[in-house]
């Protein structure tokens, strides 16, 4: 008789990591049948199924599967969205993020589609080309949601507690997107005034934010290429949140024109991904950078190495600490310019 193996696997991570496919994709048919918006209040599966003119059994599957992932709760046959759900998956919600689901999603499906092949061919001849202002306008607009209900004042108040930040008169923010980093850092300020730079069509976006917030006399905007562009001068903070990875390859130089623009006493603050164990850790930055290595665009900084630029640029005083945000860990890397 042949013995079974004397193996006793009792963790399985890797029928986990396969079951996260599942999952995924149950939310995101979730978002795009719009069903957290009508559990706004308990409905039974026929119920969603008239309502959504979907098939009666697998609309009662997915709902169960919703409920499985902890989106939905089922009490008695009826289901109803969970707080979460609730505050970040019903479409008016502020917080709505099933745009920015769905916009991640489009992005990473070809690489995820043909990863083997990514792997073993290297990156396709025609890429997304992510000089394409068209996607960093939907970016930004879609991770706005996220951003002015999930971090965005967090950072700000960070930020605030900066020594000499309550005189601060004039700040920029250098790919600042929606600009609701800066909308959130000119509220913790009486009176600071603040320009958002980025490319042209994506200003163009910032500018309904700056509307909605009403800082149209504090705010204003500047479109452009800030790697060749003048930046402006005399800013007190400029700040600086996910954008110097399109300059990693010429930092030494962006860093110059960083310390130029900003006034003596001047604070540059960096708020971006920093991999550890060998570009190991975090795994959800690895996991997301993954995608864009694969087709060819590896810009991920390791953890210290915006700080050392800093120094090396002749920064003072550079402070770096670690932030969990509610999606990812991210390092802040505060300098100073010499008075
Ligand atoms: C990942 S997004 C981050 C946006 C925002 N700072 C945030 O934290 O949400 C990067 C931003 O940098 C901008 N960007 C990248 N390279 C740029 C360049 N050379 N000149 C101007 N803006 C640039 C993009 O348009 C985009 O809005």
């Amino acid at each position: 008789m042949k013995m079974l193996p004397d193996i006793n696997l009792r963790d399985h991570s890797s029928y986990r990591i396969i079951n996260g496919r599942v999952r995924a994709q149950v939310l995101l048919t979730g978002i795009e049948l719009f069903i957290f918006d009508y559990l706004r209040t308990a409905k039974s599966a026929p119920e969603i199924a008239e309502k959504l003119h979907s098939h009666e059994a697998n609309t009662r599957l997915s709902l169960d599967g919703l409920t499985a992932l902890g989106l939905l709760e089922k009490n008695n046959g009826q289901y109803k969205n969970s707080a979460e759900a609730e505050i970040s998956l019903t479409s008016n919600s502020p917080a709505y993020v099933g745009e920015m689901l769905l916009m991640m999603n489009n992005f990473t499906a070809p690489a995820i589609k043909d990863m083997t092949g990514l792997v073993k061919d290297g990156p396709l001849p025609v890429q997304t080309d992510m000089g394409d202002q068209s996607i960093w306008v939907e970016y930004a607009r879609t991770m706005a949601n996220y951003q002015r209900c999930g971090i965005a004042r967090g950072i700000a108040g960070i930020v605030a507690k900066v020594e000499g930040f309550s005189s601060f008169q004039k700040m920029l923010d250098l790919g600042g997107g929606s600009g609701i980093f800066s909308i959130a850092l000119l509220a913790e300020h009486p009176s600071m005034k603040g320009v958002i730079f980025d490319q042209p069509a994506v200003i163009e976006m910032a500018e309904e934010f700056i509307a909605e917030y009403e800082m149209q006399e504090r705010l204003t905007v500047m479109g452009g290429d800030y790697a060749t562009d003048p930046l402006g001068r005399d800013y007190d903070l400029i700040w600086a949140s996910a954008t110097l990875n399109f300059v990693r390859d010429d930092l030494p130089r962006m860093m110059q024109k960083i310390l130029k623009a900003l006034k003596p006493g001047g604070v540059f603050i960096s708020f971006a991904d920093g991999a550890t164990h060998e570009r190991t850790r975090p795994s959800m930055f690895i996991l997301e950078n993954l995608i864009y290595g694969l087709n060819g665009t590896d810009t991920m900084f390791d953890q210290g190495e915006i700080a050392e630029a800093m120094r090396e640029a002749g920064f003072t005083s550079v402070v770096s600490r670690t932030i969990e945000t509610p999606m990812v860990r991210m390092d802040m890397d505060i300098a100073r310019k010499t008075d």
